[in-house]
């Protein structure tokens, strides 16, 4: 039966990039007119790597609001191999630091300062699994002799099962999976794991980039895949499984540095992520799951209550209309083109009049 009006707690995002200065103040209304509340990237230059520059970098946040807008950032820390114990108790008894962020160095935007050696960590992740605080992994390997196909896959096997063999009660959120063998292994690893997954992911496969021109805009990491891993990250999104919830990874860039000869990763969707999802959900007859993937499973993996407030869906007969590009100073940000039109409508949401 179609339905043209729906409506589902206030959703949340589970991973998202508001980078910092002009570019914060940009973007942080796109997120704050649509979510409750987001895990904020600590992938800053330099990275936010202790509990006081994550508590300055909130209140940066917090002072770029739009007025009227309430949207609480959940912090995150950067975790090196200099990572102290006793700062990440301190930030999560003072129920600032939400989890860390484990990027193998080099792998994404902003990683440099990622972890080498995982040996090295192996006493904070104890200490995590103890106070129960999860640690979040961009999950690819960057050795050069592994295929960038096949990178999140092999970090499963060399890097995060042998992490997890060592810590089981370590709890994990594999970010922004793109492959079956993600979906298997996270649907297959009990209570302790999840994984967030982006909107773009369940759109796009890797034709979008590569076919018919090289498109910057649809670059991201971990890359989109084949055809058959964006219809297991679809599976799984729709399935209403606990362990599989929205998290966008929606990381603006400006135009100039997304078309380049070397242009960076990510895809900018804040702003109209709510009505791609809900057209997706809808395209597999499974809007009656869309409240548990982007509003009930990512609270209680963290272990947080559920947003109070409610969103409502509503189908309009022409299509939503969003800006292709919004300007930050002198540059552009280009916004996510899904490919198709959009209908769904949320409210409340100020996305429209942007
Ligand atoms: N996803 C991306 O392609 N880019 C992210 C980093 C990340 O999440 O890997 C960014 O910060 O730009
Ligand atoms: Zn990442
Ligand atoms: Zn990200």
């Amino acid at each position: 039966m179609s339905v043209s009006q729906f409506t589902i707690r206030q959703p949340d995002d589970w991973h998202l990039h508001l980078r910092d200065g002009d570019m914060l103040e940009a973007v942080v209304g796109h997120t704050s007119a649509n979510f409750a509340r987001a895990i904020i990237m600590p992938n800053l230059v330099p990275p936010v790597v202790t509990t006081e520059q994550a508590a300055a970098y909130q209140k940066r946040i917090l002072a770029s609001l739009p007025d009227g807008h309430k949207f609480e950032p959940l912090m995150t820390l950067y975790l090196t191999e200099a990572t102290q114990i006793a700062d990440i108790d301190a930030g999560a008894k003072a129920g600032l630091v939400k989890a860390l962020k484990l990027y193998p160095a080099g792998a994404t935007t902003n990683s440099d300062s990622g972890v080498k050696d995982f040996d090295k960590v192996m006493p904070v992740l104890e200490h995590m699994a103890d106070i129960g605080l999860p640690l979040l992994v961009h999950g690819e390997v960057t050795s050069p002799d592994v295929d960038i196909f096949d990178r999140e896959a092999v970090f499963i096997e060399s890097v995060l099962d042998p992490i997890r063999q060592k810590v089981p009660n370590l709890r994990v959120v594999m970010e922004h999976v793109t492959t079956s063998d993600a979906v298997d292994y996270v649907s297959s690893g009990g209570a302790n794991i999840a994984a967030t997954i982006t909107t773009h992911h369940l759109i796009i496969n890797r034709n979008a980039y590569l076919a018919g021109g090289i498109k910057p805009h649809y670059y991201c990491l971990p890359v989109a895949k084949r055809e058959k891993h964006r219809l297991a990250l679809r599976a799984a999104a729709t399935s209403g499984n606990a362990q599989f919830f929205l998290g966008t990874d929606s990381a603006p860039h400006p135009d100039s540095a997304k078309i380049s000869e070397c242009g960076c990763a990510g895809i900018y969707t804040s702003i109209n992520t709510l009505n791609c999802l809900a057209h997706v959900f809808e395209e597999d007859d499974a809007l009656d799951q869309l409240e548990a993937f982007a509003s009930l499973n990512g609270p209680a993996f963290y272990g947080l209550p559920v947003n109070e407030g409610r969103v409502t869906f509503t189908k309009s007969r022409e299509p939503v209309v969003f800006p292709k590009k919004f300007s930050v100073q002198n540059e552009c940000v280009t916004v996510f083109d899904p490919g198709f039109l959009l209908y769904w409508q949320n409210e409340p949401s100020n996305a429209g009049g942007i």
